[in-house]
């Protein structure tokens, strides 16, 4: 069957409003109206062509993202793009660069932890990019005073840096402090003197984050000036006094928080990107199961298919939704923070840092799930998955290793327990923690697979699990003589403990989310069965933990496995519809597989051919290499 919409038939079995579910996804009509526009402008424009990036090589690669960022700065200007529009039109450009850097890390730091005299100073010329500047704070080895390695836009591009060093007065010793330092000409970008900066080197992957010039830095004798340390947290006087505000110093940190809560909600992205293709693609395959001569299962109508792709389904609109609450919890304490109020300080750093870890591991497992699930065309790079998590995968790593920023909610959990027993009530994800004597004897009453919806139950059943392992740290803690050393040994209890508690706040928001007024028909039930599929999912995956503490028996694990088997079937017809309110162009999906109209193979034959190696029928080399062997082969023979 050539051209027409091959999915059509799926789309029909839709049983909710899609237009509706779009603007769900995206947030608020505003921003579907705004994504879509810029989507489709990124989309129709051929400078913005990326499916010959694995074919480019490194330098190739690199010239081509420097012509498509200023391409697309040019692009903002003339069409005066509001700062929201050029920022989903950096996103629909799909390619790391410097820019992410400038806009997403070196600008907010400025804003957070500049004073407001620095900020009139730099920041206009960073919003003209009459400045280009990254954030450098990782080193090459451990410490702050080896060399900076890794900061992106750092290796070729960034005429500036905020720079995080060790701020050392009267032979005393302050910290980690941020500066802001030149370090290349703004005449013919040639590094400063004393300074020494260059890309670290190929990465992971063909194109991929190969775009992105991460780099190392190197620093001999060179002044800063004495305005040009960030001083909103700790100040240094002319002459040479050092004082700090009355402000916490985690505020030095603060950058931190601002980016993880936008890498969750990119997590979303990654992940409903990398579902929508596996989705399309098995409702496209067909093989084996016909019988009579029929045709052959679509292999969506496989049972484990299903449970391989719509429990990731549902996590993609989960880490959205949780995305959402976590920006507004990030507006929230920064409004406080202007207030001089610091007390959620300490939730909104375990929270992004909890939610960064948890939702970019599942994605980055996610998307290469979903190359599983498309079997052996999801190894071809026009697919779009090998790239989709080559380029992917170091978000587990950058902004803080996630094992390590499990460590730092688990130190937030212990300390809310140990506050405990002075009375202090916990508040916000942690006010279960004040029910923790009813959660830790509470049985769940489960009974028929059906009790399994009732969100009551399921949140009681994860706030136990969650309460019981936290409790169960805190006791074997506090066997230790030495905290630290207790806690280095039972860090791996720890980090699942915070696992628990950080699933249990994805579980909860998305059940928060139902409550809300939904409007289109049958959304709310799309999404209903959706959040189910998620929690239940959570709770089969790691049924040991709810098992061992206690808080479910065999026999409920065993019916919410039944109910979650019920959930797939319910979500089989709509499958085609969920993933189409993600409302992504083709070019944004990059995808084959992945193709809104489902003409899958001969758009993968046709490509097939556009590769460099069948620009000839015989390849360069053969007569050198191949030639000769065939004919040495024959002469063997005729001996
Ligand atoms: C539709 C959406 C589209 C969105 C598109 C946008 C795309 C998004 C992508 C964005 C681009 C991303 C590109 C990648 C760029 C990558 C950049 C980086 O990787 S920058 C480097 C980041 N490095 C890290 O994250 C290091 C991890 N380590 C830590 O975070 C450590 O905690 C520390 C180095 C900050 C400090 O270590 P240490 O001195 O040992 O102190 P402690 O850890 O013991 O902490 C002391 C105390 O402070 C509290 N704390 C720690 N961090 C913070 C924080 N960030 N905020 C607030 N408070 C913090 C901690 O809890 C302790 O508190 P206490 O009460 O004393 O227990
Ligand atoms: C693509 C990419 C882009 C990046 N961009 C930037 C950037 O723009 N600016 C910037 O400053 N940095 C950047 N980084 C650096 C990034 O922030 C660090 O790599 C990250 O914070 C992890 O630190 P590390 O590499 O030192 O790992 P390590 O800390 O050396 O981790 C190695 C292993 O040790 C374990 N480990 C470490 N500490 C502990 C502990 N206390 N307890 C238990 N286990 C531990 C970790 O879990 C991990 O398994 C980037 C990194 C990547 C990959």
């Amino acid at each position: 069957m050539e051209g027409g919409d091959h999915l059509a038939h799926e789309r029909k079995k839709a049983q909710f409003d899609v237009e509706a579910m779009k603007i769900v996804w995206a947030g608020s009509r505003h921003a579907f109206e705004v994504s879509d526009r810029i989507s489709k402008l990124v989309a129709s424009d051929p400078a913005f062509r990326k499916d010959n990036r694995p074919m480019l090589s490194r330098k190739e690669l690199f010239k081509n993202t420097l012509r498509k960022a200023a391409y697309a700065w040019k692009r903002i200007i003339e069409l005066r793009l509001s700062e929201e529009e050029a920022s989903k039109l950096r996103f629909y450009v799909d390619e790391p660069a410097f820019t992410d850097l400038h806009w997403g890390m070196f600008l907010p730091a400025i804003k957070g932890q500049g004073t407001e005299e620095q900020q009139q100073k730099w920041l206009p010329l960073a919003y003209k990019m009459q400045i280009i500047g990254c954030y450098a704070q990782t080193e090459l080895g451990h410490g702050s005073n080896s060399s900076k390695w890794w900061p992106g836009g750092l290796g070729k591009i960034s005429t500036h840096a905020v720079v995080y060093a060790r701020l050392i007065t009267d032979g005393q010793d302050h910290g980690v402090h941020g500066f802001i330092v030149q370090l290349r000409s703004l005449d013919d970008h040639s590094p400063l003197p004393g300074i020494t900066v260059g890309d670290i080197g190929m990465k992971f992957g063909n194109g991929a984050y190969n775009t992105m010039d991460n780099g190392v830095l190197r620093f001999d004798h060179v002044r800063i000036p004495r305005d040009q340390m960030l001083m909103k947290v700790s100040q240094v006087s002319r002459e040479g006094k050092y004082s700090q505000s009355n402000v916490p110093r985690q505020l030095v940190y603060g950058t931190m928080v601002f980016v993880r809560q936008t890498i969750v909600a990119d997590a979303s992205c990654a992940l409903s990107r990398a579902v929508c293709i596996a989705t399309r693609y098995s409702a496209v395959r067909r093989q084996f199961g016909s019988q009579n001569g029929g045709p052959e299962t679509q292999v969506i109508d496989y049972k484990t298919q299903q449970s391989r792709l719509f429990p990731l389904l549902a996590s993609a609109y989960a880490f959205r939704f949780v995305g959402e609450w976590l920006k507004w919890l990030y507006t929230d304490v920064t409004q406080r923070l202007q207030a001089n109020d610091f007390s959620t300080l300490p939730e909104a750093h375990a929270c992004t840092a909890g939610l960064k870890s948890l939702t970019t591991a599942a994605t980055a497992d996610g998307i290469e799930e979903c190359r599983k699930l498309c079997g052996g065309h999801g190894y071809l790079c026009s697919s779009g998955l090998p790239e989709l998590f080559a380029v992917y995968v170091p978000a587990c790593t950058y902004e803080g290793d996630n094992t390590v920023l499990l460590l730092q909610v688990a130190r937030f959990l212990v300390k809310t327990l140990s506050q405990l027993g002075s009375g202090k009530q916990p508040v916000g994800t942690t006010a279960y923690m004040g029910q923790v004597e009813h959660l830790m004897q509470c049985h769940c009453n489960v009974q028929k697979a059906e009790d399994w919806l009732k969100p009551a139950v399921i949140l009681e059943a994860f706030e136990a699990r969650s309460a019981r392992m936290s409790v169960a740290c805190a006791k074997n803690l506090s066997k230790f003589t030495n905290p630290e050393e207790g806690f280095a040994e039972l860090s791996g209890d720890l980090v699942e403990a915070a696992i628990a508690h950080c699933q249990l706040i994805i579980v909860s928001k998305f059940i928060e989310k139902l409550q809300q007024d939904i409007p289109g028909k049958g959304v709310k039930q799309q999404l209903g069965v959706l959040c189910n599929i998620y929690a239940l999912f959570l709770l089969h995956k790691h049924q040991g933990d709810f098992l061992s503490t206690g808080c479910i028996t065999p026999k409920q694990a065993y019916l919410a496995n039944e109910q979650l088997r019920a959930l797939y079937s319910q979500a089989r017809p709509n499958a085609i519809a969920l993933v189409d309110a993600f409302n992504y162009t083709d070019h944004y999906l990059g995808s084959i597989l992945g193709c809104y109209d489902g003409n899958v193979y001969p758009k993968l034959y046709e490509a097939a051919w556009k590769d460099p190696l069948n620009d000839s029928v015989v390849p360069d080399g053969y007569r050198e290499y191949i030639w000769p062997m065939l004919k040495q082969q024959l002469r063997t023979a005729r001996l």
